[in-house]
């Protein structure tokens, strides 16, 4: 058979030639890295390859040194990464190196404008990997022989990087995979042996396994076969003592074991011995990954047992809140012949959970008291996935609830700054509760009229105005023994931040308007639970408010937006006697023209409260007839 015969084409799914094309234009300025990231993978296929010949160690043949090598080929301008790992079937190459499996892919290319500088930010959040490849290289040979497999299994994939790729059978005398990079015009600097020695040096000195290159010979001894040596440590960084590892090392690792290209943001790294033994290093990463919104995507760590590889993204040792985290724990105390299964019902993996955990919220508590910018840029990334830990953490929830930060009437700022010791810090003397208010949005909160009996006072309230804020605050209840009062729910109770006086006022206020709050009451009939002369409001006329113990008006319009069914729930409606236009309805003689003053006073306030109206055009028509009254 000729050999384009058994040559067959295939095209890259979408998704990979949008991702190659943003790589290539976006990553230029960084493009050393697609050695690292090549180098990782062949790391990664030897740990595989370790983890599979626990079970059967007739895999490795007579080859169990596992080894990366680097080579190069000045003439054919081609570098080439080999190892002795896993290696890939001819499914597996189609499949690894022809598509994108993340889930929401193609929805996150979506998004891609077109404009380099806003898309290069876009990969960030996603991830580099094989492709990097093509922003050094006008083609890419990739030959692989999966582990087990015979001689004349294996496979060429090869490919341009414009759209599609060929594979063909082929015959490779190892195990393992090698790729070829073609390098482009004016990259001949990937074929200097200094530089590439220097590469390696500074992006793989942490992984286990040794990476080699030729021994660098003189000119006399040209002719003879070549050796080989490593050029990195090879030493896996997180069994190294601490004091040894400079930040640089952690930072290299956690790009080698994220495939990410940014700084982590900070790192906590954890030796422990006794009753457990175990070491764990982890990492908060600077930016939120595209996929971060879907509590389904694959999240955890990378589980080592005894220093061997037993799979990625071990979930069982973080919550789901805690999914953003990245890194690894190597226990001691598991079987290596542990799997998911048997992680599942683990007492020791119990206890590891509950220890990852814990150094997870302490890193962070730390990064908050250390360096307050940092923090911030973590709270601006991952706050609201930290937010759904009080409901699935109970355990936890104080220590969670001390990360929070939220906009405060304190500075009035839509920046989430403000932390809960911040605000109990700031609280009066006699005050005992920790106000708030969960809106769609910070303006909303900002000028709600349920914070101006509190903006007299001068007591502080919390705004929040992310959607998950309420369900948060349910679950969460009370922070340092101080319950958290949201200032539109009920009658408000300022307890002992109420004088004598303000009772007072309030109880004559009450009694002086009784007639008006009836006729008001039956003015609006069965939309409202209650009418009452407000203690709330100085300069707004009124505003609706949730009943006592009746859900809060934020909580229900969150279920309804879910789907959920809700009942219907009746708002109170709150006047304010002091405010002119209610002093001028109070006096209206007609019953129909203060039915309708009162209408537009109710929807103003609803609209005011919930940003829509469920029938807007009746209340434009009242509110329109009614100036025009007035007018005349
Ligand atoms: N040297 C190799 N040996 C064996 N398999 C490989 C090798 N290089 C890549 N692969 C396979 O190809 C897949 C795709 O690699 P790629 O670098 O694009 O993504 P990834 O490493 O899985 O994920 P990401 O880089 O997004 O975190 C790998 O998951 C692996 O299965």
């Amino acid at each position: 058979m000729s050999e384009t015969a058994t040559k067959q084409k295939h095209s890259f799914q979408t998704e990979v030639k949008q991702l190659l094309h943003l790589m290539v234009h976006s990553l230029y300025s960084n493009k050393e890295i697609f050695l690292r990231e090549l180098i990782s993978n062949a790391a990664d296929a030897a740990d595989k390859l370790r983890f599979k010949a626990l079970k059967d160690n007739s895999l490795y043949g007579d080859d169990s040194e596992l080894a990366i090598r680097v080579t190069t080929d000045k003439d054919a301008k081609t570098l080439t990464i080999s190892d002795n790992g896993i290696g890939m079937t001819e499914k597996e190459v189609i499949n690894n190196l022809g598509t994108i499996a993340k889930s929401g892919t193609a929805d996150f290319l979506q998004q891609l404008t077109g404009d380099q500088k806003k898309d290069s930010k876009l990969i960030g959040q996603f991830g580099v990997g094989f492709y990097s490849a093509f922003i050094v290289a006008d083609k890419v040979t990739v030959t692989t022989r999966g582990a087990g497999a015979g001689i004349n299994e294996a496979v060429i994939w090869e490919s341009a990087g414009d759209g599609e790729f060929t594979i063909e059978q082929t015959e490779k005398e190892t195990r393992g995979t090698d790729i070829t990079l073609h390098l482009k015009e004016g990259e001949e600097e990937f074929l200097e042996e200094l530089r590439l020695r220097n590469i390696i040096g500074k992006y793989s000195d942490h992984i286990s396994l040794p990476v080699e290159m030729h021994k660098m010979v003189s000119d006399d001894d040209a002719d003879k076969t070549p050796e080989f040596e490593a050029v990195n440590k090879a030493t896996a960084l997180w069994t190294r003592a601490k004091a040894d590892i400079s930040d640089e090392e952690y930072q290299e690792f956690y790009k080698h074991i994220s495939h990410d290209f940014q700084e982590p943001l900070t790192w906590s790294h954890n030796q422990v011995e006794g009753t457990q033994e175990y070491t764990s290093l982890l990492y908060i990463p600077s930016k939120a990954p595209f996929d971060l919104w879907n509590r389904d995507r694959v999240r955890g760590v990378k589980l080592y047992v005894q220093r061997v590889f037993i799979m990625d993204d071990a979930e069982q040792f973080l919550p789901v809140y805690l999914r953003f985290v990245r890194g690894l724990l190597d226990s001691n105390d598991l079987p290596l012949n542990v799997s998911r299964e048997i992680l599942q019902d683990s007492k020791v993996t119990q206890s590891l959970r509950n220890a990852t955990v814990s150094r997870i919220l302490k890193m962070l508590e730390q990064l908050a008291k250390k360096d307050k910018e940092k923090y911030q840029q973590f709270w601006d990334e991952f706050g609201q996935v930290l937010k759904e830990g009080t409901g699935e953490d109970f355990a936890n929830k104080e220590k969670i609830a001390k990360l929070f930060r939220f906009s405060s009437t304190h500075n009035d700022e839509k920046a989430q700054t403000v932390s809960l010791d911040d605000y109990i810090e700031r609280m009066k003397p006699e005050q005992e509760k920790i106000y708030y208010i969960a809106t769609d949005s910070f303006l909303a909160a900002k000028n709600s009229p349920h914070l101006e009996i509190f903006r007299k006072k001068g007591i502080e309230v919390l705004l929040m105005h992310d959607r998950i804020d309420e369900w948060t605050i349910s679950h969460l209840n009370e922070y340092e023994g101080k319950q958290f009062v949201s200032v539109t729910q009920g009658d408000l109770n300022l307890g002992n931040l109420e004088d004598a006086e303000d009772k007072k006022a309030q109880e004559k206020a009450s009694e002086e308007h009784k007639d008006f709050v009836e006729r008001v009451k039956s003015a609006l009939g069965d939309k409202v639970a209650d009418v009452k002369v407000t203690m709330r409001l100085t300069d707004t006329p009124a505003c609706i408010v949730a009943g006592e113990g009746e859900m809060p008006l934020q909580m229900v319009k969150m279920l309804q937006a879910a789907g959920q069914n809700v009942p219907d729930v009746k708002p109170v409606f709150e006047i304010n006697p002091e405010h002119a236009l209610i002093d001028l309805i109070e006096k209206e003689q007609s019953d129909e023209q203060f039915s309708e003053w009162v209408d537009v006073l109710f929807d103003q306030a609803l609209l005011a409260e919930q940003g829509q109206l469920d029938d807007p055009a009746s209340f434009a028509s009242k509110l329109n007839k009614l100036l025009l009254k007035l007018a005349h």
